[in-house]
């Protein structure tokens, strides 16, 4: 329960307000410690209505008193900080300071309250006590801050929270709960502040030196200061002015990651034990009002049943939240569900149909759902006609409102939850189930909150345009970071989808030796015509190297009928037991061989179906198991759905395997790769604003697609360019990074000695210098492959920076090279890390040092 200030005691002329020790029943969760505020800046705190309280609850009362001796201190400590005030929570209320002289300051107070400005401690006084600072135990009751509070009468916001709307709207309301005072975190800032740059305390240096940071007022310490301005850091990296001060929220993610400076500076026992309670102290857990539920900012005991409940909200920040207790949806105030949480907790007040700022007529347990959900709820098949009023349980079970029985479940078919994952929607979790019963226990709980905190999703977009290599670099994906890429009934699916194939390649094949036969024919027509004339009906008894036998003609005749009539998939695998001896003997046929050797010149037959011809009588046998290469080879496995999604993360390297576990956060992040197939994109995007929240697309090209022709005579590389064009330039990716992946390099270097790469009009000016004896890349210079790569890259960049203004990340890649898609993806991976950099340092103010090893931005 919330301390409550009684304003009619607060005077014109009191200085200062002070608690008294509360001496209540034992309570089991934390209090809440008062701090004193400025005058200036009062009203702090709310009326309690007695309307609103029931007599059973006992509330802690804060009464202010006066300071005996504070008129003056108060007045210089004014000079010195920020004049604003906190209420804080601490477990321990008794009030000490870091340095004797400080605490001298403090005799007078009240036990049972916190006085609270920032305290100054002088680097004079500091230095002076250099050592003794060093091993000085400070304890982490005494909490500081600066925050301002607000009624809600006049509201001056000073910080707002990055992504997430604060509710403005509570002057309107009539409830009394709704005058809970709303706490703004405001950072610190630091004491002092050298030149750009330099350490905050000896002021030498400049912006490259590495420097640790002060996780409350941002101060930057160079190794040599960064132990005497923190000393034991008893509650993690903080100066020792900063010690009991909430840190600056934007610093959360980094709590626990500790920088390479420590861990030189430091033995691994003493970072183990900092890093620990840099997490874990009461000072740097969340306070519970910062975070609002549905309107409502939240009472501690409330925070800890949201934080202690088997599904309980990722990456809590302070913030406005929406809560649907019902289903348990989940989402930031005004923005679309962003989870389920365990439903029933008893947090925050009742949800407000405006909550996620939907507009859709459509509601759900009384919220106007957004437009992205009523998407979802159409394609899962629910009738949305009507503006429909739906009761939503925990586990999708749904049912219109004043209806008894239940219509459907929502996540109930498989689809519906990949849809979510594309949509960025959420899904119930697993252990909604045992929601109920076990409460996780709260260090533990902690600690896994803490780990989520740390694992965020980032989507990654996989496009191109058909035949470019989306699919096997999807494919390379899975296997190379998945335990197990493929399922059970996955494999089975594939294995028939590789039967089919290989059918459909003997057909090519067949096509192509009827007409290679046609042609061997009229060749000795023409011959035989010029010698005798007459036998005419001998013609069709004239073998040539591509003739084969009746039976197998009967069944080529048959397989090409089948083809044509788009049957193949329909018959196969069925038939495959039955012509498994056939196939035998067509593939061990001569003429079949004989057609096989002029594959080149068979236009449809892709590259890879050798691949599978050669082994064509193993595969097509029935007990034929797909091996992981043989899927990555396959066509056509990963287009059914349209979409396809895999969550993934870069397992550790062995190296970073004997890094300290603060380190292994960067392979605890998550990526999603989604792969568009290019039709779903194009003109029409129907699926482009689906991915608003992707952290960037990479974009595949195939190089060896440039002397390609399309069905209707467009170069290949012009089809690709227009459909870069037309995704570089969607205004849902205009923040995005893109990565430009140029596939096929191991065809492009083999194709480029024969055919011009001046066969793409785009690539008219392609004029490499080469040298003569270029045959073996001797003499370190590049082959031919290498400019042609070189040339189609800056091509891109070019084009790209002349419609964005941004530079185009480029790899070059042989997807079905596993060592060449994990290189690239590691690229995609870094260029999202940095740009997060980015990010953080336009959040920040003193933006240029961010990108420190030794700062927070990891
Ligand atoms: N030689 C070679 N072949 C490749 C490379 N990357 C892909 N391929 C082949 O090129 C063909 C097309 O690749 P896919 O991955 O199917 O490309 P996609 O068209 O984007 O994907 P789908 O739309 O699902 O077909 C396949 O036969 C691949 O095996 C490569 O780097 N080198
Ligand atoms: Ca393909």
């Amino acid at each position: 329960m919330p301390l409550k200030m009684k304003p009619d005691s607060i005077h014109e002329d009191d200085d200062c307000l002070f608690a008294v020790e509360y001496d209540g029943p034992p309570l089991p969760y934390d209090i809440p410690r008062a701090v004193p505020i400025n005058m200036d800046r009062i009203p702090v705190a709310a009326v309690v209505s007695p309307v609103c309280i029931s007599a059973a609850m006992s509330f802690p009362v804060i009464q202010p008193i006066l300071s005996i001796d504070s008129t003056k201190k108060q007045l210089s400590r004014e000079k010195m900080v920020s004049p604003t005030s906190v209420i804080e929570h601490v477990s321990d209320s008794t009030a000490v300071s870091p340095t004797e002289e400080v605490s001298g300051e403090l005799e007078e107070t009240t036990r049972g309250l916190a006085f609270c400005d920032s305290f100054e401690v002088s680097e004079e006084k500091e230095s002076l006590d250099n050592e003794s600072v060093l091993s000085m135990d400070y304890p982490s009751s005494r909490v500081t801050g600066d925050c301002v509070s607000e009624t809600g009468g006049k509201k001056q916001q000073v910080v707002t929270f990055l992504g997430i709307a604060s509710d403005d709207d509570d002057d309107e309301e009539e409830d009394c709960i709704q005058k809970r005072t709303r706490v703004v975190p405001v950072k610190k800032q630091p004491q002092t502040k050298g030149k750009k740059g330099s350490c905050y305390r000896c002021f030498k240096g400049n912006r490259f030196t590495e420097k640790e940071v002060c996780l409350v007022c941002d101060a930057k310490y160079c190794s040599s200061c960064v132990l005497r301005a923190m000393g034991s850091m008893p509650e993690g990296r903080k100066c020792v002015s900063c010690i009991g001060c909430p840190i600056d929220e934007s610093k959360r993610g980094s709590l626990g990651k500790c920088s390479r400076m420590l861990k030189r500076l430091l033995n691994d026992l003493e970072v183990k034990q900092i890093m620990k309670t840099e997490r874990f102290c009461e000072a740097n857990q969340l306070p519970a009002e910062y975070v609002y539920v549905n309107g409502q900012p939240l009472y501690p005991e409330e925070l800890v049943a949201l934080q202690t409940c088997a599904n309980p909200p990722k990456k809590l920040k302070p913030g406005d939240y929406w809560y649907d207790k019902v289903s348990g949806l989940w989402g930031k105030e005004g923005e679309k569900p962003y989870q389920i949480i365990s439903p029933h907790l008893n947090v925050g007040g009742p949800i407000s149909a405006e909550a996620s700022n939907g507009n859709t007529q459509v509601f759900i347990n009384g919220r106007e759902i957004t437009k992205v959900e009523l998407r979802m709820l159409q394609l899962a098949g629910v009738q949305c006609a009507g503006n429909p009023h739906f009761w939503v349980n925990e586990d999708g079970s749904y049912q219109e409102e004043g209806q008894k029985n239940t219509k459907g479940y929502i996540w109930g078919k498989a689809g519906t939850k990949l849809l979510c994952a594309v949509l960025s929607l959420p899904v119930p979790s697993k252990s909604i189930s045992n929601a109920s019963g076990d409460q996780l226990h709260s260090a533990n709980s902690r600690s896994i909150l803490d780990h989520l905190e740390h694992r965020t999703l980032q989507k990654i977009l996989l496009v191109g345009n058909s035949g470019s290599g989306t699919s096997t670099i999807f494919k390379q994906a899975k296997i190379l970071y998945k335990d197990i890429p493929f399922l059970e009934d996955e494999r089975e699916n594939i294995k028939v989808i590789i039967q089919t194939n290989v059918y459909g390649y003997l057909g090519m094949l067949l096509e192509g030796r009827e007409r290679f036969e046609e042609e061997a024919l009229g060749v000795m027509n023409a011959k035989q015509s010029l010698i005798e004339d007459e036998e005419g009906d001998a013609k069709s008894n004239i073998k040539t190297l591509y003739s084969i036998g009746p039976r197998l003609k009967a069944f080529s005749d048959w397989l090409l009928k089948t083809m044509a009539a788009g049957n193949l998939g329909v018959i196969f695998p069925a038939a495959s037991r039955e012509y498994a001896p056939l196939v035998e003997e067509l593939w061990r046929d001569a003429a079949i061989q004989a057609t096989y050797k002029r594959r080149s010149e068979l236009g449809l037959l892709p590259s890879v179906a050798s691949y599978f011809l050669e082994r064509a009588i193993d595969v097509l046998t029935p007990d034929y198991e797909p091996s992981d290469l043989d899927i990555l080879y396959a066509e056509g496995v990963t287009s059914s759905s349209g979409l396809a999604c895999l969550d993934f993360s870069f397992p550790q390297t062995a190296a970073e395997e004997n890094l300290d576990p603060s380190d292994h956060l960067d392979s605890l992040l998550r990526y999603q790769l989604i792969r568009v197939p290019s039709r779903g994109l194009g003109e029409n995007c129907k699926w482009i604003d689906m991915f608003e929240d992707v952290g960037m697309v990479v974009f595949v090209v195939s190089m060896s697609d440039y002397d390609q022709v399309s069905e209707d005579g467009t170069n290949k590389m012009l089809l690709a360019k227009k459909l870069f064009e037309s995704i570089i330039t969607h205004p849902i990716f205009e923040q995005m990074d893109f990565l430009l992946i140029l596939n096929k390099y191991d065809l492009l270097e083999e194709k480029v000695e024969r055919v011009p790469l001046t066969r793409c009009e785009w690539f008219q000016d392609f004029n490499p210098v080469v040298s003569r004896h270029r045959s073996n890349n001797n003499n370190g210079n590049p082959t031919l492959g290498q400019l042609a790569f070189h040339y189609m890259a800056v091509k891109f960049k070019r084009f790209y920076s002349s419609l964005t203004g941004k530079k185009l990340f480029v790899s070059s890649s042989k997807s079905l090279d596993p060592n060449s898609v994990d290189a690239s993806l590691k690229l995609a991976m870094e260029i999202l890390k940095w740009s997060e950099e980015r990010a953080n340092i336009c959040m920040s103010e003193y933006s240029m040092y961010s990108t420190e090893p030794s700062s927070f931005s990891n």
